[in-house]
This record gives structure tokens, C-alpha cells and sequence, in this order.
């Protein structure tokens, strides 16, 4: 084991811990912003890291058409690249792959397809995905995966779950290990709990740094996550740090670490706030709204962020009407910091063993509304 977790409280099955990486330690429950090519988009790294980000996520998909990880390896490597000196894990390309490419062929050796940017032809493999991602120098390497599609018959959902634990041996035995650097699996098994248990206890007995749970948040729905969230967590090691993929809006992310999740990462600050999406207490607003045309007050009284220091809503949402490039750059800091406030929210209530009160708090707000 090269990455260490250690536990430093728990709230029934909830843990509050930290992991320690080469480029420092992430406190858990984390949530990472999504940095897809070498840039959380419309951020300085100086931004992200004052919203409490402590680890952002890289996209391997994006960084091997372009610019290349040889070409980054060449300028010094990722952290050096986009002036990020923190931890940064990188995804391993299966799941956008499969979801941005075209004419994309899948075989037991990996993944044939055309590059989105230029039509180029790739193959990616489980070992070319570990040797792209040690090209970027990523503290957390995951593992080459097929994320599943939903909905799937049990068989082809076995099969395909099957096919990502023979990568997942692949990719430990490309792995170079170093301190402070760790490879993580990934478990599927779509929406079947016996899967879920087979892919957990395959992925348990070749050992990882840590265990990320796959093949969900792809429109099953909350109700379902969550089942397969307690269908999994069982038979994964308490010692190690889980990690629920492409997750998602706060209740989500507060119902998955009751249930013993531990890191989280998501387009939706970012995305959603870019298209005019605020995140605040009591729910989401849409700057765009002609309601907030007029309005003095910031986008959430609540939030110690600079923009709702700052800035009125009518201000932004003039900037959104006039399509100036400031209105997403300010919407994205403030939605990151709004996540990062729940993070530190949700770490402070394992703390103070006070966890399904803060959950109930929050949900409460959300259900206000009349914002
Ligand atoms: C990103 C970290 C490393 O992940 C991989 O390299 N492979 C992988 N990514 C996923 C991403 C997902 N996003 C959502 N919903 C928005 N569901 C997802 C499921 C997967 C998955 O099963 N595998
Ligand atoms: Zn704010």
C-alpha cells in the first residue's frame, strides 16, 4: 500500500479520514473539481485551491489527444503543466471513450476509436491507460474499465463486469508503484447486487490503493445508487478509500457518505454553472432568470465565497444576458466553493457524530425553496 489512509472518526458507517499523496493529503468526504483538460475551465489553480479543493481530476481521454502525455511528460508533468501542486487523480479514459468518441470498437484488449478532436484513429489498452497516466504523473491512477451502459440484462452486465476485473489484474501488473502514488479499481455490475458482490471480492483479492464504484449515475436514479452503494460497500476493505464516479447533486453526494463513500467528483458545479446554474442552501437558481434582473442581494447570504461577497445578482445576471466571459468564471467559483462548504459541512458532522442531523439540515433547506 503506497497511498495511506488513515480513519480519523466514523458516524455509523460514515468516515471522516485523510489520504496522504507525494503532492499532500486530500481530507475525506472530498469532492473534486473536474480539471478535464489541464484546466478546471475558467479557473487560476490559486481559485480552486481557495475554494478548499484540495484534488482535482484530470481526463485521460482528453490529455491523450491533446495535447499528448508524452507532450506533458515533456513539460514536466501534469502538476508542473497547469501549475496545480496538489493531488490530482486521473480517470482511465474507458467511460469517455465510450461516451465521446466515434467508431469506437471494444475487444478483450481495449478500445479502438476516432478521436472527437481530429477524426484520428487510437487504441487504448489497460496497460497503454496505466503508462498514459504515469506519463501525466497522476498521485491516483484508475484502473481501465467499461463502464457498463444502463440499462443491462444481468448476463450482459456480468460479461461486461467480467471483462473490467481481466483489465483491472492488467492494469495492476502495469502499475508502477511508488509512494505516495496508488492505483485504484473499479467495481461494476450495473443494478445487480450479486454482481456488485462478485466484482467487490474480485477486486478485494488483487488489492488496490483504493475502490471506486463504477457504472452508477448513469440514469438509474437516486433510489437505485443507493441500493447498489449498500450492495457494495460490505465487501470492499474498511481500510481503504471509496470513491463514488460522476457524483453528483449535494443530496446525492450527502445520502452517498451516510452510506461510506469518501470521494466524489462531478461536472455540475462546473458545467451547470458555465450554462447560468447556481447552487445555493436552499436549491438551485438560474441567473438567467429576468426575476434576478434587479435583485441587490447575492446569489446565497449564506455563502463566504468572494463572488457573494461582491457581487449582486442583478450584476450577474447582466453578465449572463451579455454573454460576458466573467458571468460563468464567477457562477463556476462560487458553485465549487458552495461544494467544498458541504465537504467541509459533511467532515465536521462525522466529526461530531452528528452526521443524519446535518443530512436532515440540509435536505430541509433544499425543500425551502423561495429563493
Ligand atoms: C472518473 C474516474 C475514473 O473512472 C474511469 O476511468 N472509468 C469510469 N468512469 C466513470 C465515470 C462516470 N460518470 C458517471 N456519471 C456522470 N458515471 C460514471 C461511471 C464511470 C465508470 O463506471 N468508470
Ligand atoms: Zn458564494
Amino acid at each position: 500500500m503506497t497511498l495511506r489512509y488513515e480513519r480519523l472518526a466514523q458516524d455509523g458507517v460514515a468516515r471522516r479520514g485523510r489520504l496522504h499523496t507525494a503532492h499532500g493529503a486530500v481530507n475525506t468526504p472530498a469532492f473534486m473539481p473536474v480539471g478535464t483538460a489541464a484546466t478546471v475551465k475558467g479557473m487560476w489553480p490559486e481559485q480552486v485551491k481557495a475554494t478548499g479543493a484540495e484534488i482535482i481530476l484530470g481526463n485521460t481521454y482528453h490529455l491523450m489527444l491533446r495535447p499528448g502525455a508524452e507532450r506533458v511528460a515533456s513539460l514536466g508533468g501534469l502538476h508542473k503543466f497547469m501549475n496545480w501542486p496538489g493531488p490530482i487523480l486521473t480517470d482511465s479514459g474507458g467511460f469517455q471513450v465510450m461516451s465521446l468518441s466515434e467508431l469506437r470498437k471494444i475487444d478483450e484488449d481495449g478500445v479502438t476509436f476516432r478521436s472527437h478532436v481530429d477524426g484520428s484513429k487510437h487504441h487504448l489498452t489497460p496497460e497503454r491507460s496505466i503508462e498514459i497516466q504515469h506519463l501525466l504523473d497522476a498521485n491516483v491512477t484508475m484502473a481501465f474499465d467499461e463502464c457498463t451502459p444502463f440499462p443491462a440484462e444481468a448476463p450482459v452486465a456480468a460479461e461486461s463486469m467480467h471483462r473490467s476485473m481481466r483489465w483491472a489484474e492488467r492494469c495492476k501488473a502495469a502499475f508502477k508503484d511508488r509512494p505516495g502514488y496508488g492505483l485504484f479499481g473499479i467495481v461494476q455490475g450495473s443494478v445487480y447486487p450479486e454482481l456488485r458482490r462478485e466484482s467487490s471480492e474480485w477486486l478485494t483479492r488483487i488489492g488496490y490503493d483504493g475502490y471506486a464504484i463504477g457504472g452508477l449515475a448513469v440514469g438509474e436514479g437516486q433510489e437505485m445508487m443507493f441500493r447498489m452503494i449498500e450492495a457494495t460497500i460490505p465487501f470492499l476493505p474498511e481500510d481503504r478509500p471509496r470513491y463514488l464516479m460522476g457524483v453528483g447533486r449535494p443530496l446525492d453526494i450527502v445520502g452517498a457518505v451516510q452510506r461510506g463513500i469518501d470521494m466524489f467528483d462531478c461536472v455540475m458545479p462546473t458545467r451547470s454553472g458555465r450554462t447560468g446554474q447556481a447552487f445555493t442552501r436552499r436549491g438551485t437558481i438560474n441567473i438567467r432568470n429576468a426575476r434576478h434582473a434587479h435583485d441587490p442581494r447575492p446569489i446565497d447570504a449564506d455563502c463566504s465565497c468572494p463572488v457573494c461577497r461582491d457581487y449582486a445578482r442583478g450584476y450577474l445576471h447582466h453578465l449572463f444576458k451579455a454573454e460576458e466571459m466573467l458571468g460563468p468564471m464567477l457562477l463556476t467559483a462560487h458553485n465549487l466553493q458552495h461544494y467544498q462548504t458541504l465537504m467541509a459541512g459533511l467532515r465536521g458532522a462525522i466529526e461530531a457524530g452528528r452526521l443524519d442531523a446535518f443530512a436532515a439540515e440540509v435536505a430541509e433547506a433544499e425543500s425551502r425553496g423561495d429563493i
